[in-house]
């Protein structure tokens, strides 16, 4: 994978300022090649199998998906049907046993380590179940943590952070640590985190499974609010089919293989 210097500059996602690869002028983002397509995430013919001989485990089999720019993604199923799995191979945490995964046009098949470390970094958001934030540091800086790690300058990462901490609904928040906030004000600071340097997709892991259903539900919203507002896609895996509402698409993953589903069959919230 390499990114090809684009000719015109394109808007930073930090800063806003016109940014021309390898970085912004500005605040240091790493500017990547444009990607004018639709469809930035796409698996072809991917199968994952765990272990070897009479263990085996074929967690995927033959999965075709597309995520498609500005769209939410939820993946239902049942226990073991493979949503950890596709969401570790859409991550690029895990390489499939065959198939492929590209990421804004990209194949990721020949990437070597570090560039699909740098992929994750600036193409790619997470949330996950435990929210994950560093215990020491307040709200706005376990936001700057990944913009610092990026090359992003303090004052430009600190601004950033403050600015989408405040768009979810907690400026009043930016100082406080992690033990001083809700469950739900946590996962909104991971979503912070996840959206900070403009990734082009945003994957969670089971979002709302340590909130409240009313919490939960604001989180999700919220996550799909801001993203859709910057073009940025969601794919969220989630037994909680009361997110149906929010999603454009609904697939099922069951014993490996993914089914679209209609939408609206779960508009009231049943599995
Ligand atoms: N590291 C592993 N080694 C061996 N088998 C695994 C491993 N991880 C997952 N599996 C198996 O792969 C299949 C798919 O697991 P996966 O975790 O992707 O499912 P899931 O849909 O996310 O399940 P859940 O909803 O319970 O989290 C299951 O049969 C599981 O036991």
């Amino acid at each position: 994978m390499t990114d090809t210097p684009g000719e015109n500059p394109m808007t930073c996602p930090v800063c806003s300022a016109p940014a021309t690869p390898p970085k912004c002028g500005t605040c240091g983002r790493p500017a990547l090649a444009p990607f004018e397509g639709t469809d930035l995430l796409v698996l072809d013919g991917v199968r994952h199998t765990y272990g070897s001989g009479p263990g085996e485990v074929h967690a995927l089999r033959e999965v075709d998906m597309r995520v498609r720019r500005g769209e939410i993604t939820l993946i239902v199923g049942p226990s073991g049907g493979g949503k950890t799995t596709a969401l570790l191979v859409m991550g690029l945490l895990l390489k499939p046993t065959a198939g492929q995964v590209r990421l804004a046009g990209q194949s990721m098949e020949d990437a070597s380590e570090s560039e699909r470390t740098r992929a994750r970094l600036l193409q790619l958001g997470f949330v996950f179940q435990q929210f994950n934030l560093i215990k020491s540091l307040t709200a706005r800086e376990n936001v700057m943590v990944p913009m610092r790690y990026a090359g992003v300058s303090k004052k430009h990462a600190g601004e950033r952070a403050s600015e989408v901490l405040t768009a979810l609904g907690l400026g009043h928040r930016v100082d406080h640590r992690p033990a001083d906030l809700s469950g739900g004000e946590k996962q909104r600071v991971a979503v912070a985190r996840a959206l900070a340097l403009g990734p082009q997709v945003v994957l969670a892991d089971e979002p709302t499974a340590n909130l409240d259903s009313v919490a939960g539900q604001r989180v999700v919203e919220k996550l799909a609010e801001l993203a859709s507002a910057n073009g940025t896609s969601v794919v969220i895996v989630t037994h909680d089919t009361r997110l149906a509402p929010i999603a454009d698409r609904l697939l099922r993953l069951e014993d490996g293989a993914l089914v679209e589903q209609d939408v609206s069959a779960f508009a009231g919230g049943h599995p």
